[in-house]
């Protein structure tokens, strides 16, 4: 297995008495995509600031290719990062802010125009190389942004909420162009969000952060599938959590009893799962079953009441609450409910299958 780029081994960051970010371990494997994402305050920012050194951990080790860089300036380190900003300087066209960097390192004039253009180019900015910044769209902004920390080819590239000001159109343009160009470049992303879609669309794997911890890091996959704390699962908010306590049902199966019914649980968690102790079972919206009578094959199975619906494109979320007052939510196409009668108020039966119920703990 290749050395990670970056190993971050038991950083913590306190500012005074307060802990931004808690023992943490952490390995980014060169030329990946990482996405650092929570919801505000979890520490993401001190994160990206402490790799890039304008923050020092107050404890652990924070390795670059093997080397502590605890105490070592940006400068001064072999590997070169660069922190992406927005903020490009209004007095310069928009050439010369992508040329800045290489003429503070020194280069020739013919060879930073060469090297600027190439990025103009590459990001399809190239006819505005000679206009003002102020003469610019947001996202062509964005684009000057990115082609000026690119063209000083650094190892790493880190960004803090980059699309953050761009309408919804725009944002969705710019992921793939980021993604793009990373996989292009094979230069390592350190991408920090508190945004999902933006993290789930464009990275190899996700960091979710809660209060200073990492609670999980994954695939978009594996986090979207099977979350591993009650607090992803909430974040992510696309699973039904269903509070309880770990049970086994008369043939000796485990099962979890929750205050909308007895569930049984998949072979795997069954496994792991102690009688008597609480744990709450995660049911992604999208594997759930909606009838009108009840199938006589149905495993697991709760009766709920029609509550309201919501359409996005050509998904309908339909919302139901149980007797016990628990609320459950269901994502279908609209073919897959064209033939159900609809209708808030009406009652159905909503099943799952045990393989599609993850346990977290409580
Ligand atoms: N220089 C500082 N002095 C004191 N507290 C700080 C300092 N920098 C950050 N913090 C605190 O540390 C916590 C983590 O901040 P951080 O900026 O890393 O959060 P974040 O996850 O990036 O949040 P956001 O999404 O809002 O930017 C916050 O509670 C913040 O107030």
């Amino acid at each position: 297995m290749q050395e990670p780029l970056v190993s971050f081994e038991g950083v913590a960051k306190r500012f005074g008495s307060y802990t931004a970010v808690q023992k943490m371990d952490l390995q980014i494997h060169k030329g990946e995509f990482l996405a650092i994402m929570g919801s505000s305050g979890c520490g993401k920012t001190t994160t990206l600031r402490m790799l890039a050194g304008l923050e020092a951990p107050s404890e652990g080790i924070i390795r670059l290719a093997g080397r502590p860089i605890n105490d070592l300036p940006s400068w001064s380190r072999d590997t070169p990062m660069v922190w992406q900003s927005l903020a490009l300087f209004p007095f310069l066209n928009v050439i010369e802010n992508v040329e800045f960097a290489l003429k503070m390192r020194g280069i020739g004039r013919a060879e930073r125009r060469r090297r600027a253009e190439q990025w103009l180019d590459r990001m399809q900015i190239a006819e505005f190389a000679s206009r003002n910044i102020g003469q610019l769209s947001g996202g062509q902004r964005q684009r000057v942004a990115l082609a000026r920390s690119l063209v000083v080819e650094p190892d790493i590239l880190l960004l803090d909420e980059p699309l953050s000001a761009l309408d919804a159109a725009l944002k969705v343009r710019m992921q793939s162009v980021l993604k793009n160009l990373q996989r292009e470049t094979g230069i390592t992303f350190v991408y920090v969000t508190h945004s999902q879609s933006e993290a789930f669309s464009m990275a190899d794997r996700v960091v979710i952060m809660s209060r200073g911890k990492i609670e999980q890091i994954g695939t978009p996959q594996e986090i979207y599938r099977t979350p591993r704390t009650r607090f992803v699962a909430d974040f992510l908010g696309s699973s039904n959590i269903f509070p309880g306590q770990l049970q086994q049902d008369r043939s000796g199966r485990a099962a979890i009893a929750t205050a909308s019914g007895h569930f049984l649980l998949a072979e795997d968690a069954a496994a792991s799962a102690m009688p008597g102790q609480s744990a709450s079972l995660t049911v992604l919206d999208t594997r759930m079953q909606i009838h009108l009578q009840p199938p006589a094959d149905a495993v697991n199975m709760v009766e709920a009441r029609m509550i309201g619906e919501e359409f996005v494109g050509a998904t309908a979320t339909i919302y139901f609450e149980t007797g016990a007052g628990q609320e459950i939510r269901v994502q279908k196409s609209h073919e897959e409910l064209a033939d159900l009668p609809l209708a808030v108020g009406r009652s159905f039966h909503l099943s799952w299958l045990p393989a599609d119920g993850h346990l977290v703990p409580e």
